[in-house]
């Protein structure tokens, strides 16, 4: 068994889009942009939010944080939406997900120019990469992607098993492994679930990618010896044990499984720290105008 390292693979390419960067500072005498808003103070919520304005710091981006309380009308918070889509000095918006029950995330996320939806939620974004042209592609997805390109994994002839259809990741990651292109070229194979016979379905993948959202949801059982297991799962616990006060699992039981697999992804340390390096590289090739001009 191999480890997919989030940390390592982050770290490298965070040292590239810095680079990048720079470079763009010095040709524009502006940072790349990234800003967020964040509505309520959900516990998840503020640590991916606080960890994305460190990284963009950390990489040279300028990062502005927009903060609500839960009783933030859509109105409201589609005003501010309209007033950041023409402030030309903002590169990429993301507003954190989930959001209040009172407030359509569909609404919310319509209201973002898509040319400045680096999450990659846009009716544009998402239609653009079916047809697989230039487009922002969903962060944790992109972020995936990119973790198999950093080890060099040829993806190619694989059948690959995502477990989970959310609109976020499962979907967009199905569609992206069948593409042509490496990583992709996969046949594809899409459970979620209502998936009846789920256990002999993930038993079939070359590479499992499991975002289902539920603690230790893959077991040894239904992984077959030499695949690669991508774990998406991001299940908080509170802990006493642990300073923080919470410890994450995954969606793969990974002390049975890790034994079994080619290359797996560890949770913490995988596939979130890739998610906020797909951000970054959307939010840097919004600025130099590399997809949308
Ligand atoms: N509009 C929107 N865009 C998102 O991209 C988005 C979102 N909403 N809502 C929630 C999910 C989740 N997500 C993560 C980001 C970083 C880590 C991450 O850095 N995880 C660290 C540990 C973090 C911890 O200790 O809690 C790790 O896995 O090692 C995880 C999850 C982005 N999401």
């Amino acid at each position: 068994m191999q480890l997919l390292d989030g940390k390592f693979a982050s770290e490298k390419i965070k040292l590239e889009i810095a680079a990048e960067a720079a470079e763009f500072t010095a040709q524009t005498g502006r940072k790349p942009h990234l800003l967020a808003i964040l509505v309520g103070n959900d516990g998840g919520s503020e640590t991916y939010v606080a960890s994305k304005m460190k990284n963009c710091e950390k990489v040279g981006f300028e990062s502005s944080l927009v903060r609500y309380d839960t009783d933030v009308t859509e109105e409201e918070l589609i005003q501010k939406i309209r007033e950041i889509n023409a402030d030309a000095g903002v590169d990429g918006m993301i507003v954190q997900l989930p959001l209040p029950k009172h407030i359509d995330p569909e609404k919310i996320t319509d209201a973002i120019d898509y040319r400045k939806d680096v999450d990659g939620f846009h009716p544009v974004n998402l239609g653009r990469m079916m047809r697989n042209q230039p487009c922002f592609i969903p962060a944790t997805p992109y972020g995936i992607l990119l973790m198999l390109q950093a080890y060099g994994i040829d993806t190619t002839g694989k059948h690959c098993v995502v477990v989970g259809r959310s609109n976020i990741v499962g979907s967009p990651m199905s569609i992206l492994m069948a593409r042509n292109a490496n990583p992709g070229n996969c046949t594809v194979t899409l459970t979620h679930s209502k998936t009846t016979n789920l256990k002999e379905m993930v038993l079939q993948g070359d590479i499992v990618i499991a975002a289902i959202g539920r603690k230790n949801f893959v077991t040894a059982d239904m992984v077959k010896p030499g695949a690669i297991i991508i774990d998406v799962g991001i299940n908080r616990e509170t802990s006493e044990t642990t300073k923080s006060g919470y410890k994450l699992y995954g969606d793969v039981d990974f002390e049975n499984v890790a034994p079994l697999a080619s290359w797996i992804t560890p949770v913490p340390g995988g596939v979130g720290l890739m998610t906020i390096v797909g951000l970054l590289k959307n939010t840097l090739a919004s600025a130099k105008k590399e997809i949308y001009q």
